[in-house]
């Protein structure tokens, strides 16, 4: 179980001089840009939440936080109970955590980039072995196994970050936007392969815009607005909340209703 409360996050603002008053995001004042203000969801085992929100929302920031990329300004975040803000490398051993920036080796295959995340992880080599079959077969990776990772496609290189971020079998799993710039057949394989979490129980945290994707595969929804939580809860709460039947028009009705 993951449970996040009020967390808060500010960056510090370079003087530029006055913005309009139009022009100004609600979280600018006072010199700080209050990017994350109160966010707050939770995860359970065999929970997968969908965490939503317009560009600019919070939300890369808020997963951040999560995997202790970032030091909250405020808030908590507990992961089968352990105090995660206390204990960042009990963070870091027990959540694997995909961002926009999890990189690669160029020089490394597909298969040897995931075999070093790995080793570093202490695994053993038969473990490895055994965890790397595993997940080339999940993830439909084993036609480009031997190419270098800088010879791959874009949504060759997402799978194998994406193997990469799991290899060491996290208890908590973090995604951010992992459809991104995947094909329909790959964001088949990763959406089935992210569905494979709930019979694992591990709790699975995934950023998106697509909201198709969240219908299909999440129990809960976070959506954030302004570095707020604007909604926690099941599709059907989100659809009365929302005032419609339509995810899309209920999304809308969320975000227009707490502006
Ligand atoms: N290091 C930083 N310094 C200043 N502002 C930042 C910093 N990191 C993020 N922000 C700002 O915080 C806000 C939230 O950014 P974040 O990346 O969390 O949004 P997001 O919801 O993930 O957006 P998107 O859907 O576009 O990926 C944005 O206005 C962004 O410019």
């Amino acid at each position: 179980m993951i449970e996040v409360n009020n967390l808060a996050k500010r960056f510090r603002l370079p003087s530029r001089g006055a913005k309009s008053p139009a022009a100004r995001d609600p979280r600018d004042h006072d010199g700080w840009f209050h990017a994350v203000r109160d966010v707050s969801f939770r995860c359970a085992p065999g929970e997968v939440l969908g965490l939503l929100g317009p560009n600019g929302a919070g939300k890369t920031t808020t997963l951040r936080m999560l995997s202790s990329a970032l030091k909250p300004d405020g808030g908590s975040i507990r992961a089968n109970g352990i105090d995660l803000l206390a204990d960042p490398l009990a963070a870091r051993q027990h959540i694997g955590f995909l961002s926009g920036s999890t990189g690669l080796y160029g020089r490394l295959t597909a298969r040897e980039n995931v075999e070093y995340f790995g080793r570093l992880h202490g695994m053993s080599p038969v473990h490895l072995q055994r965890r790397c079959d595993e997940l080339f077969t999940l993830l439909q990776m084993h036609e480009f196994g031997n190419k270098r990772a800088d010879q791959l496609s874009t949504g060759m290189k997402q799978k194998c970050a994406i193997a990469r971020t799991v290899v060491h079998e996290p208890q908590i799993v973090i995604l951010d936007e992992p459809t991104t710039g995947l094909d329909v057949m790959s964001a088949k394989i990763l959406l089935d392969f992210i569905a494979s979490y709930k019979a694992l129980r591990v709790p699975l945290i995934f950023s998106t815009h697509h909201l198709h994707e969240v219908e299909k595969l999440c129990d809960r929804v976070c959506i954030i607005n302004h570095g707020k939580t604007a909604f926690h809860g099941s599709m059907d709460a989100l659809r009365q909340q929302g005032g419609s039947a339509d995810l899309y028009d209920a999304f809308v009705g969320v975000i227009h209703h707490g502006a």
